[in-house]
């Protein structure tokens, strides 16, 4: 069955939307793993890599002298509990980046992603996204895809930093805010219903992607229009 949707901005989740869950969860976390203690150590003067070290200690309860292992040893801890800590996705960003720019990393979507963003793009709507994972590393994942480039299609992007949680209304407010969008001409596609709702809160259109096999494919997504692939949108751009 298709969901009809009215938008002028579809604003996109990556992690069980757009890939599998296992793209980030398995392929991502495992190249992070072994690579955070060293780039901490090599990058320890960047004033990013110092102030995500920073987050860390404080929100981890660390003392302002620990050292690499202990702060590692936190961040394995988040990654292993999927804590999507700001400092950590910082963290991974920088990393992923080199890995995607050396060709060691590439992104794998759900066979119905890139012929639909392709389709909605070419029908002139746009398109944006909102993921935990940090904008850099949203940008580096879109760079090096087994459909290759596709840094073209995307307007926006939004992630803890420059929006805010992906469980609060407010994220929403600034992402439409940023995009000079009004909330009625925005539809957010998402696998995490506490998402939906959120953004449903601010105003947005929302659809739920259910997709069989995902952590989130059973989930009660209550009043929002559910999708289980993109070809069972039916997108109808508006002005
Ligand atoms: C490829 S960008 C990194 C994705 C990531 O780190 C992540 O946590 C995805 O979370 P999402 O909010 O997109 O479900
Ligand atoms: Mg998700």
């Amino acid at each position: 069955m298709s969901v009809q949707v009215a938008a002028r901005w579809v604003v996109l989740d990556i992690e069980g939307t757009l890939t599998a869950t296992s793209q980030v969860h398995v392929v991502l976390y495992d190249y992070a793993r072994p690579r955070l203690g060293p780039w901490i150590d090599e990058h320890g003067e960047d004033p990013v890599v110092a102030e995500a070290v920073a987050q860390v200690k404080a929100e981890a309860g660390l003392e302002a002298q620990a050292g690499t292992d202990a702060v590692v040893a936190v961040l394995h801890s988040w990654m292993d509990a999927d804590r999507k800590a700001t400092p950590l996705k910082t963290l991974q960003g920088l990393i992923w980046s080199e890995g995607y720019a050396r060709g060691e990393l590439t992104t794998d979507y759900f066979p119905d992603v890139v012929p639909a963003l392709r389709d909605w793009r070419a029908r002139g709507a746009r398109l944006a996204v909102f993921s935990s994972g940090s904008v850099a590393a949203q940008v580096a994942s879109f760079s090096n895809t087994t459909s290759g480039d596709l840094r073209g299609l995307f307007a926006g992007h939004f992630d803890t930093v420059n929006a805010g949680p992906k469980r609060e209304r407010p994220s929403y407010e600034a992402i439409a805010g940023q995009l000079g969008a009004g909330a009625g001409q925005i539809a957010f596609f998402s696998d995490v219903p506490a998402e939906l709702d959120a953004a449903a809160a601010a105003g947005w259109r929302t659809v739920g992607v259910a997709r069989a096999g995902e952590p989130f494919a059973e989930a009660d997504f209550g009043a929002h229009p559910v999708v289980s692939g993109f070809d069972e949108v039916e997108l109808e751009v508006i002005a």
